[in-house]
């Protein structure tokens, strides 16, 4: 079967005064991809990204969704349409359980399913839990929880709001070996029921993880292709060490 634009940029750039953090980028990713988004320090990636989850707005440019123009839709109505952006922590809620945080997610996802009940916000919750690996720790308080743990329960969150595209800024910073290691087959798993857009600069996560790889370099595409393709691609070697 062909596959799908899930989403696709056409110009898409974002200036803050004079610097140009992302730059006229044309972007495809189609369903059910692992894409990763890489790039030097400053390249414009989480600007790129928070683009598309509609945290900040283009200074030119669009974005489509499933066949729709969401360049003007606020982020909460992205959400409900299927894009959901982790945050590197900052939207946990510390002092609520890991529970209660993953539910909040799930009732907003159930909001968009009329006749929902209180039981399916539960069972939901617990459902992203288990694929992240935390059901045994949703009685804690989500910020007393080691750092790995906060991060896995960002992407629980992230799941509970079913997502069409889940956006992962950066998640394996911080975590151990052993902790990326099962966070690496978590991905594979979530990427069998949705697309996943991967801002990471762990090399061999990217190179395990990715189907396509897009390389950013002050704030344009640089290159874009198969993992072996990146790795044999001297603009992009050059870029790395600073001199591209
Ligand atoms: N709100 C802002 N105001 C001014 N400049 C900004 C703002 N956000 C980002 N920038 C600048 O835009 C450029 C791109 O930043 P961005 O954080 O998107 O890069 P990045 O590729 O995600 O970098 P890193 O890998 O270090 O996270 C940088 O030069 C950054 O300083």
């Amino acid at each position: 079967m062909a596959s799908v634009s899930l989403l696709s940029t056409k110009g898409l750039s974002r200036h803050f005064g004079g610097l140009k953090a992302v730059d006229n980028v044309d972007f495809t990713i189609r369903e059910g991809e692992i894409r990763a988004l890489i790039g030097p320090n400053g390249a414009g990636k989480t600007t790129f990204v928070s683009l598309l989850a509609g945290r900040i707005a283009p200074s030119a440019g669009s974005i489509e969704f499933l066949g729709k123009d969401i360049t003007n839709l606020p982020a909460h109505k992205r959400v409900r349409d299927g894009i959901a952006y982790t945050f590197q922590i900052t939207s946990i809620y510390p002092t609520l359980t890991v529970f209660d945080n993953v539910a909040l997610s799930a009732q907003s996802a159930l909001r968009r399913h009329p006749g929902s009940k209180r039981s399916d916000i539960a069972e939901k919750a617990q459902e992203a839990l288990d694929r992240v690996g935390l059901a045994d720790r949703m009685g804690e308080k989500a910020g007393t929880m080691a750092y790995g743990h906060q991060r896995l329960l960002e992407v629980a969150m992230g799941l509970a709001l079913e997502p069409k595209l889940l956006i992962l800024d950066e998640p394996t910073q911080g975590l151990s070996d052993s902790e990326i290691e099962s966070f690496c087959r978590l991905v594979k798993e979530i990427a069998t029921s949705a697309t996943v857009l991967l801002i990471e600069h762990n090399m061999p996560v990217v190179m395990q993880l990715a189907d396509t790889i897009t390389v950013l370099n002050h704030g344009q595409i640089l290159a874009e292709g198969s993992p072996g393709d990146i790795r044999a691609n001297a603009a992009v070697q050059a870029a790395y060490l600073g001199t591209g």
